[in-house]
């Protein structure tokens, strides 16, 4: 169990930790997050006992770390830190068995009879096995960083604190390293590990803590911290927050800022992946953006999500009830414009058609000409046509101007 209590921490005569206070249970899997400077290495340093803190305490089940001698410190916390370089020359084993220093006697040659197979363990666990006998200054950044972990899992310690552990790490070897870590804290090692990217920290950690300016602006669940308005204020940044279609984690996508200039409200209607690109551009331009209906699970509604835009869910193949029809309406009714995409005219859009009726600015994306369209039924190829001619019929890379046009004909 680790206390962290009012943790103040100045570094060049600044305030890098501001009384931080948290407290993390055996077992867990904490990811530090926050922008760059927020003070997560400091924080691992001060909880690591490398750094004496100007105020607060860190205490490791009732013990203050700051006041364990050395050795004992590091049988209770390793630490993996950002700076993986390694001054000396050694082989990768020999690097990973300093991690038992602390079990080694100074004045005896003495007996560490776990360590062989803690050493080996570690190599294998680490798949840096390969290059075990290789030097540590023969090996890749990466590959070096998988080495350096190894030095901490040999350190066989119930705390394991690693500052950015997948920073050098290719796509698979950021993947298989956290699943290791995740297996660690399964195991019921306490792992707290600063990581930047946001959605593998959301995946893999049981909470999060979130630094901005040496304080903590959250902590939880990932869920609970990686919400839009804390990410705006941490990072500064525009960001949406959805769930990943597949793993089910909370996902964060940060997006530009909008353009800003354009302004009004554009309804899209769309599906099966016709106006994805199409309601980033509109959004990003700075319109107020609005999609559906859309089925469940096409990805134009998983855009829209994506982007954070109002729009209206239905279910998959099947007529738009009354409901949907309604709020579909209500958005076409309060847009400026609305733009009919380069979409099926089947029995999922008839009801959306009917609805873009209404509209006064109508923009109709035509990427396939009228006739090679597919349309449920002759009384959808007439409602299309009918829209076709009262809207400006234009293709898909001349939406932007086309719908800045109808705004000015529409104000
Ligand atoms: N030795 C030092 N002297 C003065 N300021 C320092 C020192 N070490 C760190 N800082 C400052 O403390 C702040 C926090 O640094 P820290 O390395 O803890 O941030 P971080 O959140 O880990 O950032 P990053 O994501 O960039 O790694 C930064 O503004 C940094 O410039």
């Amino acid at each position: 169990m680790i206390d962290v209590r009012d943790l103040d921490v100045e570094l060049g005569g600044m305030a890098v930790l501001d009384a931080v206070s948290t407290h993390i249970d055996e077992g867990r899997f904490v990811g530090l997050v926050g922008p760059n400077g927020a003070g997560k290495s400091t924080m691992l340093r001060a909880i690591g006992a490398v750094l004496k803190p100007d105020a607060g305490t860190v205490s490791l089940d009732g013990e203050s770390v700051h006041d364990l001698p050395s050795r004992a410190a590091s049988r209770r916390v390793a630490t993996v830190p950002q700076d993986t370089s390694l001054s000396f020359d050694f082989d990768v084993r020999d690097v990973v068995a300093m991690g038992r220093t602390p079990y080694r006697s100074r004045f005896r040659s003495s007996v560490d009879p776990a360590g062989e197979e803690a050493i080996e363990r570690a190599l294998d666990r680490t798949e840096t096995e390969e290059f075990a006998d290789r030097s540590i200054s023969a090996v890749s950044g990466g590959e070096r960083q998988r080495v350096v972990l190894a030095r901490a899992l040999a350190q066989d310690t119930p705390i394991l604190l690693l500052d950015e552990p997948t920073a050098s790490l290719d796509i698979n070897h950021q993947i298989r390293t956290l699943e290791l870590v995740r297996e660690l804290a399964d195991e019921g090692k306490t792992v707290i590990a600063a990581i930047h990217d946001l959605n593998l920290a959301a995946h893999y950690c049981d909470e999060l803590l979130l630094l901005s300016g040496g304080r903590i602006l959250e902590s939880g669940p990932p869920e609970r911290v990686l919400t839009e308005a804390n990410l705006a204020e941490a990072f500064d940044a525009r960001a949406v927050v959805s769930r990943h279609p597949v793993t089910g984690a909370v996902y964060v996508t940060a997006l530009p800022e909008r353009g800003g200039d354009r302004e009004g409200r554009v309804h899209v209607i769309g599906g099966g992946g016709t106006v994805s690109r199409l309601l980033y551009v509109l959004s990003v331009a700075g319109y107020e953006v609005s999609a559906g209906a859309l089925g469940e699970g096409d990805s134009d509604l998983e855009t829209a999500r994506l982007l954070g835009l109002d729009s209206v869910a239905v279910e998959p193949f099947s007529p738009i009830g009354s409901e949907a029809r309604e709020a579909v309406a209500e958005l076409i009714g309060a847009a400026d414009v609305t733009v009919i995409g380069d979409c099926e005219v089947g029995t999922g859009n008839l009801a959306n058609l009917e609805c873009a009726r209404a509209s006064d600015a109508l923009v109709v994306v035509e990427d396939r000409p009228f006739a090679e369209r597919n349309y449920a039924g002759e009384a959808a190829r007439e409602l299309y046509g009918a829209l076709v001619e009262r809207g400006t019929v234009v293709g898909s890379g001349e939406v932007l101007g086309a719908v800045a046009s109808a705004m000015e004909r529409n104000p």
